[in-house]
């Protein structure tokens, strides 16, 4: 982590008039400057606009409540380019220093790129070559995920990269990272003994990470179909979750210290091979359902741009095992898919049952102690005991200790990519992922998608609206497990 002081910048947009500039990233910035960070912002992308239809289009992206709009639209221009053209950025050099010196931004550069991914490289060549990235001030890179599609695309990125900028420069971004119950997995493991001291193979049985979500592929059906849930979601998202549970507690909370714990657990988790990838993961795809209301939905095969014979997976339960000292034996089940029943984020750690309890006569129904952490929609967590029933019943009743936290101090609510961008002006870039533990989550997932390809393993269907295919059930029952429903705050 580094200073927290709010220097001003000059932010290159790549992909400004694309679908995640439009749903997140400009209210991330309008957030961030109603707590007065200064900026500018050049827009760039190659349908036409002017600054003022640009500042149109940005407008319509904010929230209704959004007041004092037009100080903020102001800061926005917008230019042409094409990112296979040399020239369109050599032509946005000096009116870029322009805005540099009309602003006073010292010269300091941010290159977000949110761009489709086969476009990240040539975007950094051609910002070097230009002189755009050469710059008195500091230059930091944004780069939006998947960042490779395997782990030998990742390198050649990666490498395409590092001739434009040094990895400090680079912040490949997961906006899983930035959202506060996420950051609060680490707070809530080294600032609290009562779970440190169980959070091992000894008390722990085993642990459920859910990110289930109720939209389909949408309008991103072209990405989606080539890509599938395992590459979207779980290289990035789930792979960063897990590591935040399974990591040791790093010894300062400088970048290196905590990505480095962070690299250890993805180097210790078990690949896959041809022989067990069929028990440990399995692959879904979802056909026509309802919704809870009874809205009729699509399946996949029916949705706009999708292959007829598409066989890739909307759907993924894997069950990894993490082979080190703290975790041996211990299974992180994880599952994540489109068109499921609920949209929701969530992390249940279940903790062991005790030998033997003389206290109670109904100790078979005694469940076990979870322990719930809500990211999404809920942000909290819960605690689940057992306490004795009022009375003389001598039985037991399952109780639940909660901590929400959307009650607290709404006015600091941070959205992921307003926290992400914010720490990349500071130039702190501990919530995002350095190389390495990119390469070493391509390893695994290339593990599982080499074994799908040997073994030619299908996709089992589930009805759109559900939980998923029985399969995902089954997998955890093999192990004695089952998943618990999705929880809520209420
Ligand atoms: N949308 C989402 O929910 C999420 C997206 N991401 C990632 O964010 C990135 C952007 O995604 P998204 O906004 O959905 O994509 P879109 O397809 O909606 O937007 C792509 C943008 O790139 C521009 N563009 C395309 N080709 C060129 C080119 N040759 N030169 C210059 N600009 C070009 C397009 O504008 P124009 O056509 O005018 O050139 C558009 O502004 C991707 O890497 C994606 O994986 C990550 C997480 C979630
Ligand atoms: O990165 C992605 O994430 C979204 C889900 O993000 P969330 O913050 O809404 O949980 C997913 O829809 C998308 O397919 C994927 O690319």
């Amino acid at each position: 982590m580094t200073e927290t002081t709010k220097e001003p910048v000059l932010i290159f947009l790549f992909g400004a008039t694309g679908d995640l500039a439009r749903r997140k990233l400009y209210s991330a910035l309008y957030r961030l400057y109603k707590k007065d960070q200064d900026f500018a912002v050049i827009g760039l992308a190659r349908r036409a606009h002017t600054d003022a239809t640009f500042r149109d289009l940005i407008n319509d992206s904010l929230p209704s409540e959004a007041g004092q709009r037009k100080h903020f639209l102001e800061r926005f221009y917008y230019r042409r380019l094409d990112i296979t053209r040399p020239e369109s950025f050599v032509q946005l050099k000096n009116f870029s220093d322009e805005l540099d010196e009309r602003y006073q931004l010292h010269g300091n550069r941010i290159f977000y790129l949110s761009l489709a991914p086969a476009h990240f490289g040539l975007a950094a060549k051609h910002l070097k070559e230009s002189g755009l990235a050469t710059t008195p001030g500091w230059k930091r890179l944004i780069i939006e995920k998947p960042f490779g599609h395997d782990l030998q695309s990742s390198k050649e990125l990666n490498e395409s990269l590092l001739h434009a900028f040094n990895e400090n420069e680079i912040y490949r971004i997961d906006h899983y990272l930035g959202k506060e119950m996420v950051q609060n997995i680490e707070v809530l493991r080294f600032a609290n003994p009562i779970f440190e001291a169980v959070w091992n193979r000894r008390y722990i049985s085993n642990v459920q990470i859910t990110l289930s979500e109720t939209l389909g592929v949408g309008e991103r059906a072209n990405y989606y179909d080539q890509t599938g849930a395992l590459l979207d979601m779980v290289q990035n998202h789930i792979m960063q979750l897990l590591t935040l549970v399974a990591m040791e507690p790093p010894t300062r909370l400088e970048t290196d210290d905590v990505r480095y714990e962070k690299v250890k657990v993805l180097k210790a988790v078990r690949p896959m091979n041809e022989n067990n990838v069929v028990e440990q993961i399995v692959r879904g795809q979802y056909t026509r359902g309802m919704t809870p209301e009874r809205k009729k939905l699509r399946g996949y095969l029916d949705e706009e741009n999708i292959s007829s014979a598409s066989d890739t997976e909307t759907f993924v339960a894997a069950r990894f095992l993490i082979d080190n000292y703290r975790w041996s034996g211990v299974p992180f089940y994880v599952r994540t898919g489109k068109r499921m029943a609920e949209k929701s984020t969530q992390i249940v750690i279940q903790f062991k049952k005790l030998p033997k309890n003389p206290y109670f006569h109904n100790v078979n129904h005694v469940g076990p102690n979870l322990l719930v952490i809500y990211i999404s929609p809920d942000e909290g967590l819960s605690l689940k005991l057992n306490v004795k029933e009022t009375g003389e019943t001598g039985n037991t009743i399952p109780i639940s200790m909660k901590f929400r936290n959307n009650e607290l101090a709404m006015e600091n609510m941070q959205d992921a990519y307003e926290r992400l961008m914010a720490d990349c002006i500071k130039g702190d870039s501990t919530n995002f992922t350095r190389w390495d533990e990119v390469a070493y989550s391509w390893e695994i997932v290339d593990s599982i998608v080499d074994s799908w390809k040997k073994r030619r393993v299908p996709v089992d269907y589930y009805e759109a609206g559900t939980m998923g295919p029985t399969s995902s059930d089954e997998l955890l029952e093999k192990y004695g497990h089952r998943w618990w429903p999705l929880m809520h705050m209420e």
